[in-house]
Formats: C-alpha cells, structure tokens, sequence
C-alpha cells in the first residue's frame, strides 16, 4: 500500500444482528487529501461506512487501515477524525466560541492556545466576529459553518460529513457546496462526504462511490461514472439514461433497436447479449433520413432550458431526448448520435471485472 491511502477499507463486512448484512465483503481505498463522496440511496450503508471509519463501531469481519495501521479496536477518541453530523449536533446552550472551543477544552489546552485555534477556525469558515452569538441567533448555514469550525479546529487528519447539506433550502446548499469544496481546497484535509444527491456528488467530489444494498457498485471519478456506468444501478441512479437491450456484434459493433452501430466499446463475446445506455443529452434531433434510429414521439415537455421528449423506436424501446429542438406529438423523428455516446454494459460485471476488460481491450485498440 502506497503511502497516499489514508483510508484502506479490506473486505469489510458489517452486521447490527444475525439476520442483517448491512455491509458485504467492502474494500476501498482512500487517498490523502481529496473529496471523497458516499453516493447511494436510502440505507444502502453509507452512514455505517462512516461509522466505522470514525470508530463508533467495530467491523463484524475485515480489517480497516489508517495510514497503513489496523485500527478495527482503536477508539474513537484516538483516531484523527472528526464527524459533522447531519443535524450539526451543537450545544444550544453554548455560544459559537465554546461550541467550537469544546473539543480543545476536553484536551485541557492553555486558555491562550484555545483562543487562537477557535479564533482561526471561525476565520476559516467566515464567521470572524460572531464568537459571543448564540446558535439559536444563527442562520442554518451558519450553523453549518460552526458545526465545520468545531471540526477543522481539532486539526484532524479526515473530516467526516454525513449529509450536512440535507436540511438547508435549495439556494443555500448551492451556497454551502462551493463553500465546503473551497474549504477542502484550502484546508488540504481527506473530506469524506455522504449523500443520496447525485447532483451534489457529481458537482463536489474528487472521487465517488456509489453504493447500492451494501456494496459499491463503482467508483472513481465524477465524469468516470457519469461516463460510463457500469451497470443499469449506477446508470439509473446518476443522472437520467436509455437503457435498452442490445447484442454485441463484435469489437465497436453493437445492435439495437434494429440498427447495427459503431461504437467504442469492446471486450465483449460476439453476439453476446448486453446493456445500451445513452445520455438523453446525447441524442440530437434530426430529420429522418439523417437520424440513426427512427422514434415516433409520445410526449413532450419543456423544461425551461430544454425540452424533455420522449418516443419509441421500431422495437419498443423507450427514449427520453433532451433537446433544445421542439418535435410534434405523434410524428417520427430520426435521432443522431456519436459512436462516443453509446456505452455497452456486459449484464451481472462486478467492477473489477469491468475494469480488467476495459484494460485489455484499450490495450488491444492501442495496438492496432
Ligand atoms: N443500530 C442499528 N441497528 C440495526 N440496524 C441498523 C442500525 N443502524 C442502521 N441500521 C440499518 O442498516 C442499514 C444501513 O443503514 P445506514 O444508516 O448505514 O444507511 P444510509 O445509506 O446512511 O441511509 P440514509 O441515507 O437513510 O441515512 C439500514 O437498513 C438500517 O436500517
């Protein structure tokens, strides 16, 4: 292991009682210094991951690493980690100074040392001035910048945020995301940030996972996953998709919707039977004759910047459009698309297989 995983996660399993798995057979790595984001739906096992990694719980099979030290028993206190909790979880009764200052006054610091580092953390996250204030006079995103202060003043190695966003209205989370992608930017601290918004995690991360049942589906970057899911999960769940079936001719030749394409894909067994997905902002509206694949529209919806159309292809397939053209209910149109557009995912691959194919056939594509 390379010094950069600050975090190694090795076959990491997690059950509350006999009959519930909530976490299978988990291994990730983390690397120093980078935004990290747990993306997935509602108890799919982010908040568990969190936990562990914080030290409020043991694994029930698995090793975690810390800078390369097993620490699956070393407490929560002991491990350089600091969590911002969802409901930020501060001291109504303490004004902001003694919120963030709480930590450092456990640790029995010099009343002088307090000062500065309180006083620096609330500069960090622009609340300079607001020492002697009560919670209760502060704004949510205020809070919010407390509840980070309290976190960064303890000088952690990881900061841990379990949806801190979730309770603000839309404008302010806006806000608040550039806010904390900034911060980290700064600080140079590992974020671990959990949350069931896509947008929020392909707008904030470094890197993603995206969980799903209490495994990761896939991870890497935001433009990787949202590029080339890896399955109708991650397709589905990241952004919106066509996925339609199809067969894998050979190498770059795909069939669907009664059409043979060029594509880029490959690795596949001939005329193996596979997943299509395309980006509805991918496919262009055109004339019949200048179209790939002919769709007889269904509806139509404008969405302020585009509009939202939907169609079916000769063999039933449903395809959603984002366009900017307008189209007629109950017309044909001929959609066009890139070869680049079309991603080819090969039914039950787990990620390592996938990655292991894309190697091989990238390789094979090199040489040629
Ligand atoms: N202390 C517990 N005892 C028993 N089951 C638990 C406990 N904590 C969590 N679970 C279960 O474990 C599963 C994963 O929970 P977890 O909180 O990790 O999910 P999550 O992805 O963070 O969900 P959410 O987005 O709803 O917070 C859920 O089915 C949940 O009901």
């Amino acid at each position: 292991m390379s010094e950069q995983h600050i975090i190694r996660f090795e076959n990491v399993t997690k059950s509350y009682d006999q009959d519930t798995t909530v976490l299978e057979n988990v291994s990730f790595e983390i690397e120093r210094g980078k935004f990290y984001t747990l993306l997935g739906p509602s108890g799919c096992g982010k908040t568990t991951v969190l936990r562990l990694i914080a030290g409020f719980m043991e694994p029930s099979e698995g090793n975690i690493y810390f800078n390369g030290k097993l620490i699956n028993k070393i407490p929560a206190n002991k491990r350089q980690v600091n969590t911002v909790f969802q409901d930020y979880a501060l001291f109504p009764h303490l004004n902001v100074f003694e919120n963030v200052a709480f930590g450092l006054r456990i640790k029995k610091w010099k009343k002088q040392v307090i000062e500065e580092k309180v006083k620096e953390a609330l500069r960090f996250v622009n609340l300079e001035g607001y020492e002697k204030r009560e919670i209760s006079e502060m704004s949510g995103g205020q809070r919010q910048r407390v509840a980070i202060a309290r976190a960064i003043v303890n000088e952690p190695e990881i900061i841990l945020l379990d949806e801190p966003l979730s309770a603000l209205d839309l404008k302010l989370r806006t806000e608040m995301q550039y806010e904390l992608r900034e911060l980290q930017r700064r600080l140079g601290i590992t974020f671990i940030f959990v949350t069931h918004d896509q947008e929020e995690a392909l707008a904030m991360s470094d890197e993603i996972f995206v969980l799903n049942k209490g495994r990761i589906e896939q991870s890497g970057t935001p433009t990787d996953i949202y590029d080339e899911p890896i399955n109708r999960f991650v397709a589905d769940f990241i952004g919106e998709s066509n996925i339609v079936p199809g067969t894998m001719k050979k190498d770059f030749v795909v069939h669907f919707g009664s059409k043979t394409f060029d594509c880029v894909d490959g690795g596949f067994n001939e005329n193996e039977a596979v997943e299509v997905v395309i980006r509805p902002e991918d496919l262009e509206i055109t004339s019949l004759e200048a179209g790939k694949l002919k769709v007889k529209v269904d509806s139509q919806l404008f969405r302020g910047v585009h509009y939202e159309i939907c169609g079916y292809d000769e063999d039933g397939n449903e395809w959603l459009v984002h366009s900017t053209k307008k189209a007629t209910v109950g017309t044909e149109i001929g959609l066009y698309f890139e070869p680049e557009a079309i991603h080819v995912m090969r039914l039950g691959e787990t990620e390592e297989e996938f990655d292991k194919r894309l190697e091989a056939y990238e390789g094979a594509a090199n040489e040629k």
